[in-house]
C-alpha cells in the first residue's frame, strides 16, 4: 500500500528546502552502488524534518541507529551546533564507508562518532543518565523495542526519539500480516502509545514516523 499518493509525494518533495549538491550526490551514488538496497535511504523531505527537529529541540547529544550510506546522519548532524555530537550505530563497514566519505566532504567528521557493532551493544554501554537530546531509529525492525528501551531512559526531559517505518507500508494495520518485522513494529507502536514516560504522535511521513518526547 502506498501510504501517500504518488502525486502528493512528489509535491511534498518539491515543497521542502531542496537537497544540496552533497545530498543529491549521496543519493545518486547510493542508487548506483547498491541498487537493491538504496530504498532503505530516507527521502529528502524526511531528512529535512530530522534537521528541523534537531534544531527545534536544541539538541547537542544525538544518537542514530541505522546509518546505511549516511543520508540521515548528514541531516541530523547538520542540525547540531558545532560542539554537538552524533553517535552513529551500524553493523556494516561497506555501507558506512560511503557515509564516512560524505561526512568528511560535509565537514561533519568531528561531529559524528561511528560505532560498528550491533546497536544494542553500543546502546547498553552508554552512560545511564538522561543526557541524550535526540535519537533516530531506522535499523532492523525487530530490534526497535530493545533500542527504544535503552534510549528512552537516557533521553533528557524534552528530548525526542524518532522512529522510522512505523507503518510498514500499512501492514501494521493488518493483523493477518505475521512477518516478524511487522509484528515487532505493531508491538512497538502499542508500547509507545501506552508509555507514560513520553508524549507521542505518529506522522504519515513516508513510511510513517513516530515522534516521542520524554516527559
Ligand atoms: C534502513 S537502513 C538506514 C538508512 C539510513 N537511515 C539512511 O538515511 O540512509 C538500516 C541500517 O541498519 C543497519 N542495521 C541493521 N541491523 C543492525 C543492528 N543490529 N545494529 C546496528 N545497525 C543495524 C543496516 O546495516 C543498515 O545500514
Amino acid at each position: 500500500m502506498d501510504i501517500i499518493d504518488p502525486g502528493v509525494s512528489d509535491y511534498l518533495l518539491s515543497h521542502c528546502t531542496p537537497a544540496d549538491d552533497l545530498l543529491r550526490e549521496l543519493a545518486a551514488e547510493t542508487r548506483e552502488a547498491f541498487p537493491d538496497s538504496a530504498n532503505m535511504q530516507i527521502s529528502h523531505d524526511e531528512g529535512e524534518l530530522l534537521t528541523m527537529l534537531v534544531r527545534l529541540t536544541g539538541a547537542r547529544q544525538a544518537v542514530e541507529v541505522g546509518v546505511f550510506t549516511g543520508y540521515s546522519s548528514v541531516c541530523i548532524a547538520r542540525g547540531l551546533p558545532a560542539d554537538g555530537r552524533l553517535l552513529a550505530c551500524d553493523v556494516s563497514d561497506e555501507w558506512t564507508s560511503i557515509a564516512r566519505r560524505y561526512w568528511e566532504r560535509a565537514g561533519l567528521t568531528d561531529r559524528i562518532d561511528l560505532r560498528i557493532a550491533p546497536a544494542i551493544e553500543t546502546l547498553r554501554a552508554l552512560p545511564a543518565e538522561p543526557y541524550i537530546d535526540f535519537a533516530f531509529v531506522d535499523a532492523d525492525k525487530v530490534g526497535y523495542p530493545l533500542y527504544y528501551e535503552e534510549l528512552v531512559p537516557r533521553l533528557r526531559p524534552g528530548g525526542l526519539i524518532v522512529l522510522d517505518n512505523v507503518l510498514r507500508a500499512g501492514r501494521v494495520l493488518d493483523p493477518a500480516c505475521e512477518d516478524e518485522a511487522d509484528v515487532a513494529m505493531r508491538r512497538m507502536n502499542e508500547t509507545v502509545v501506552a508509555d507514560d514516560r513520553v508524549d507521542s504522535v505518529m506522522l504519515p511521513v513516508r513510511d510513517g514516523v513516530t515522534l516521542a518526547r520524554r516527559r
